[in-house]
This record gives C-alpha cells, structure tokens and sequence, in this order.
C-alpha cells in the first residue's frame, strides 16, 4: 500500500483582503524526501510554508498533515513535530545557542543527559564550534546563527522540516558547507522537508522534487533527475530558470 503524502494541499485557496495568493492549490509532499518550493517573488512560496504548520489557515480547502487535516486538535503537539528555520535564523536574541537549541525540550522536561546527547550529536553534525553553544546570537557569525537555527529545529527529531530560505543570509562557501551538513543530517535522519528557496543550484543539489509555484495552471512538479535529463546537469539551472519564466501566468 502506498504510504500517504506528508503534507497533501487539497484545493486551498489564500488570499489576503481582495488579494489571492494560492489558488486551488493541489500538491502532496512525499514523506522523508527534500522538496524545494520555487517561484517569483510574491507568488505564496512562504505564505504556502506557514500553511504547513498551520501558522495560517486557508481561506477554502484543505491542509492534510500526515494525513489529518488541519486545524489540528493540538496545534501546539503539531508545531513540535514540525522544525520551522527562517532567513536570518530569528534565534532568541537573549539567549545563548544552546538555550536556543534546547528551549523548547527544557519546557517538554527532557532529561540533561538526555539534552546534552542530543545536542551533541546534531552540533557535530552540522560542525557548529563547541564554545559557539555558550554565546549569545549577536556574538555569532551568519553561518554559526544558521547552523544554531538548524539544530533547533532538528531538535525535538521532528517529522517534517520546513525551511524558508534559511541559507539566503550566508557567503557561498558557508552555504556550500551548511548544504552538505544538511545532507548529512538527512541522511541519517530523513525528515520530510519542504526548503522555500530562489536558489536553482540550491534546489537542484538538495531536493529531490522541485515545484515552481505561481504558475497559470498550478504547481508545476519536476523531479531533478526530469530536470538533469533534459539538460544535463550544468544546464539544469537554466532549464529550471525558463521554465519558471514560462509558467508565469
Ligand atoms: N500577513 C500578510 N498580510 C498581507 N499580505 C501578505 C501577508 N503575508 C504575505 N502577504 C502578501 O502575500 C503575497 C505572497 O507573500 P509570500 O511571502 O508568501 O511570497 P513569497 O513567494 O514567499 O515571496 P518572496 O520570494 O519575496 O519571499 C505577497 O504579495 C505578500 O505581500
């Protein structure tokens, strides 16, 4: 039997006042994949990420988060499952990265023993300096900040990841870095994963799936290894580039 999606839109419509924004949205997410969400900016690509974890409701249709439809019963129990990263990290400024990382698991009671595992593990994983866990966001570099909001969101072994360009912030090199640490984790721990992102190469290297967004007849779905036939792989960012120039509406 085929598992169902993680995140499956049924027809959601968005809008804000006489605006609309997503229009009969029909999408699924496979579960334990990378799928990176593309588009012009202003299309609904971060509007559509806060749909996810119910931060916004649609106005007709329906969220399916594995497989219940949103809202959910317990919004608060949902939001734990799911590890939210934003531009810029939006880590809590008075607080060292390690209360960051932790904050949520100190509430829930985790043991220390069982903290401390926890955060070592995901600090190696994605090579966060040990002595950055003592310092306050402000005393941290780009790519430290990045890293500290990963591992929070990773934190609590979430089922599903969303991340909304949260490498836009970092130099090339630390964004190559942070990519293959993400890799890494996913490796091991295959969250599903929606990445909001204007990066092709970006997408191209870490999803799977690619769904240009904004387009006339709806979501276009293109999986990489489509993309990487069609062109060859140097070429796959152009051919995503056109084909999000000919899906605009
Ligand atoms: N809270 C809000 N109130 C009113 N309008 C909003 C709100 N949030 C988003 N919008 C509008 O909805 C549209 C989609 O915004 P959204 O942030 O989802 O786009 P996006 O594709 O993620 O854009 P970008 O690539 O520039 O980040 C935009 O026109 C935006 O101005």
């Amino acid at each position: 039997m085929a598992t169902a999606p993680a995140i499956a839109f049924e027809r959601v419509c968005k809008g804000w006042g006489a605006q609309p924004v997503l229009r009969d949205i029909n999408l699924a997410f496979a579960s334990g994949r990378i799928t990176a969400i593309v588009g012009r900016s202003g299309c609904g690509k971060s509007t559509l990420l806060r749909l996810c974890n119910g931060l916004l409701t649609p106005d007709a249709g329906t969220v399916r988060v594995f497989g219940e439809p949103l809202p959910a019963p317990d919004p608060v129990a949902l939001r734990r499952r799911i590890g939210y990263a934003v531009q810029q990290a939006a880590l809590f400024p008075h607080l060292t990265g390690e209360e960051n990382i932790t904050l949520v698991a100190r509430l829930e009671g985790w043991s220390a023993a069982a903290l401390a595992e926890r955060l070592e593990k995901l600090r190696v994983l994605v090579d966060l300096p040990a002595d950055a866990l003592a310092r306050l966001p402000f005393e941290l570099s780009g790519g430290q900040q990045q890293r500290v909001g990963l591992c929070r969101a990773l934190f609590l072994h979430p089922a599903m990841l969303l991340l909304d360009e949260p490498f836009a912030a970092v130099d090339p090199l630390t964004r190559r870095d942070i990519h293959r640490r993400l890799l890494a984790v996913h490796a091991q721990e295959p969250v599903t994963t929606v990445l909001v992102t204007h990066d092709m190469a970006e997408a191209l290297h870490l999803a799977e799936e690619v769904v240009i967004l904004g387009a006339a007849g709806g979501p276009q779905v293109h999986s990489r290894e489509a993309l990487r036939a069609r062109q060859g792989d140097g070429d796959a960012e152009s051919l995503l580039l056109t084909l999000m120039g000919e899906a605009d509406p």
